[in-house]
């Protein structure tokens, strides 16, 4: 099937059928596909025509000069005026060698020649330093912008990820958004770059035609008849590129993430053990080859396509030299006049092969460009509201009111009518099976979720009208996958609070709190110790040791609602017992606990305990009301794990 398109160069490319390797259909069921957003892209691409593609140009520039004009408008108006200033200095070079070269080919002895051609000489030599200086204006000024419109990009895309609900975050296709414009601040960047490429290349085609209109017009239409097949080859090239590129791609990202496996540490164990690593050896070198293939398979067919372009190219040439022969010889043109039209036919065609492979670029990087205004846009949407009823105290009473709340792709709602009441300074354990609606209830408790029927009530106000912002500042969480930072164990604790006070001993009592004090003595660097192992001089810790770290951040945070998912699951029994102390002290000091737990022992402390079931509270008291329940669900969890220690 290759065979047939490399032999037939001419052909407008098609998509082509994927193929997919033995290995990818063994280790994946298939072929392994993102649902990006650019792997559209690249059909969206497959359409485009190299008319589309100039009609779309000025499309292209205007979107590239607004995105320049907010980084940095003077430097756009420099690379602006500078590149006319080339352009224009080009033309008026063109015409002065036609003087040029007309004093020189004039009659008389050599010297008067050279004399009468000396002042327009010069005036070359002026024209081609001011056009120097104007390419360096324009490099330096392009080079400032550049960084800046990427700056400018980037933390654009970094300020919405980070204001964004937390119910995007979780939503399949925000992520895709979010991957795919990832690479839009990079695209814009590049797109300054060519849009500046092809307004030299716009600017220098307007010098050439200008000048050959004025010593032929007939010798207009030739430039244009150079400049088109390579123009067609470049396009052709770029087409077929797009059409084999989601191919050969396909390939290489299963032979990349099958070559990461191999390497991950993660892996490392089974790959040694099980003897995973000659299995999926083999399977890389598969995918490995079927890109292999589809690359050589588009080289060859790009330089077929190359050289046909190069000969109609070469054809029209010969027609252009042939035009000036004839009009030389029939006298309709002097010998300097055609010297200076064959040196305008040259940059000319030069430039208009230049400008149609920055349009390739411009359009290619446009794409991404689009993702990144399209998760603008959804990111504004889905922002967290700024403002709302202001909540500067702590409320004595939450309260839920039937509380009902379902994530958006499932048909079951996690919470199902859930009333409860949390008072301050007592601590509330919640208990259930995996699945019940623990952890959900958390996070609509903390704000990071609103109900989808019911109401929470932080005192008189209701969380759905609260300042967001407001409610968080008096959260601190610690949820199962608390994150481990990879940054030093002083800015692991303080990050809970990273604006707060550093106040003197604040760090050192967060991180006795909970243990993590041995850490702050034990490690290499005591608290600048980088908790990063793949970085030199990084430190690794144990899922224990990292608890602790987590639990020392929550305490550093000092805020008034604690909310504690499965904080003790990695720690020893003796440390599982502190840790439960000590989150009770929390409670003492007047904070509101949460804890989350499945170790009964835990939490039998509580104040007050709750049993989910399938998104309801289906029991509340204390340890002794429900272990005095002789069918309660808490009794029946407790006693089974009681069993198991044969008490
Ligand atoms: N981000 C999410 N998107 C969709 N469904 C979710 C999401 N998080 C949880 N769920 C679903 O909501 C239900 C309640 O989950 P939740 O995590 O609140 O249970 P849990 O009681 O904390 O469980 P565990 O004890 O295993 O931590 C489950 O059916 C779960 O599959």
């Amino acid at each position: 099937m290759g065979e047939r398109r490399t032999r037939r160069p001419l052909r407008r490319p098609r998509r082509i059928a994927p193929v997919v390797s033995a290995g990818e259909r063994e280790l994946f069921g298939g072929a392994l596909r993102y649902d990006f957003g650019w792997v559209k892209h690249e059909y969206a691409m497959l359409d485009l025509t190299p008319f589309a593609a100039v009609r779309a140009l000025p499309r292209l520039l205007a979107t590239t000069l607004r995105i320049a004009r907010d980084a940095d408008r003077r430097a756009l108006y420099t690379v602006g005026l500078a590149e006319v200033g080339q352009g224009t200095a080009q033309a008026f070079g063109l015409l002065l060698t036609n003087e040029i070269l007309a004093a020189l080919f004039g009659t008389g002895p050599a010297g008067d020649r050279l004399r009468a051609a000396l002042p327009a000489l010069l005036a070359v030599a002026v024209l081609a330093s001011v056009g120097a200086v104007l390419a360096s204006l324009s490099t330096a000024a392009t080079g400032r912008l550049e960084p800046k419109v990427e700056r400018l990009a980037t933390e654009g895309y970094l300020r919405r990820a980070v204001a964004v609900e937390l119910s995007a975050i979780e939503d399949g296709e925000f992520r895709k958004l979010l991957d795919s414009a990832q690479f839009g601040a990079l695209s814009a960047r590049a797109m300054v770059g060519a849009c500046v490429a092809a307004l030299n290349g716009i600017f220098g085609i307007l010098a050439a035609g200008g000048v050959l209109t004025v010593l032929h017009p007939a010798l207009l239409p030739l430039l244009v008849l150079i400049a088109l097949p390579r123009g067609w080859g470049a396009m052709h090239v770029a087409q077929r590129r797009y059409a084999s590129r989601m191919n050969w791609i396909e390939h290489e990202r299963a032979a990349r993430l099958v070559s990461g496996l191999i390497t991950e540490r993660g892996s490392a164990q089974e790959i040694r053990v099980h003897r995973a690593g000659p299995y999926l050896l083999d399977r890389y070198r598969d995918m490995a080859e079927t890109s292999e293939a589809e690359q050589t398979r588009l080289a060859h067919g790009r330089a077929v396509t190359e050289l046909t372009a190069a000969a109609f190219s070469g054809a029209a040439t010969l027609l252009t030299y042939a035009a000036l022969g004839a009009l030389l010889a029939t006298g309709r043109m002097d010998i300097a006049m055609a010297g200076t039209a064959a040196l305008a036919v040259r940059t000319g065609s030069a430039n208009l092969s230049a400008l149609i492979a920055h349009v390739n670029t411009l359009h290619e990087e446009s794409l991404y460009v689009r993702d990144l205004h399209r998760l603008t846009t959804e990111a504004d949407r889905r922002a967290i509201p700024v403002g709302g009823a202001p909540l500067p105290d702590f409320p004595g009473k939450i309260v839920f009111e039937d509380v009902v709340f379902r994530y958006p792709d499932r048909e079951e709602p996690a919470l199902r009518g859930v009333s409860l009441t949390l008072t301050a300074g007592t601590v509330v354990a919640l208990v259930g099976a995996n699945g019940s609606g623990k952890s959900t209830l958390v996070k609509v408790l903390a704000g990071l979720h609103l109900p989808d029927g019911g109401r929470v009530l932080w005192g008189g106000t209701d969380l759905a009208e609260a300042d967001r912002y407001d409610v968080f500042r008096h959260v601190a969480v610690l949820d199962q996958d608390f994150q481990r930072w990879p940054f030093t164990l002083r800015t692991n604790i303080t990050i809970g609070e990273p604006d707060g006070d550093p106040a003197p001993g604040r760090l050192e009592r967060a991180a006795a709190h909970s243990g993590a004090d041995r850490l702050g003595t034990t490690l290499p660097r005591g608290y600048d110790t980088l908790l990063a192992r793949q970085f030199r001089g990084g430190s690794e810790l144990s899922g224990g040791q990292w608890q602790t770290v987590g639990q020392a951040r929550l305490r550093y945070r000092e805020a008034s609602l604690v909310i504690a998912d499965e904080p003790t699951s990695a720690l020893d029994p003796e440390a599982e017992v502190d840790s439960f102390r000590r989150i009770r002290d929390l409670a003492a000091e007047g904070r509101t606990v949460v804890l989350v737990s499945h170790r009964m022992a835990g939490v039998q402390a509580a104040d007050v305990i709750h049993v989910l079931h399938e998104g309801r509270i289906v029991e509340s008291g204390s340890h002794q009301e429900l272990m005095d329940r002789p069918d309660s669900r808490y009794r029946r969890m407790y006693q089974l794990q009681a069993e198991q220690y044969g008490s």
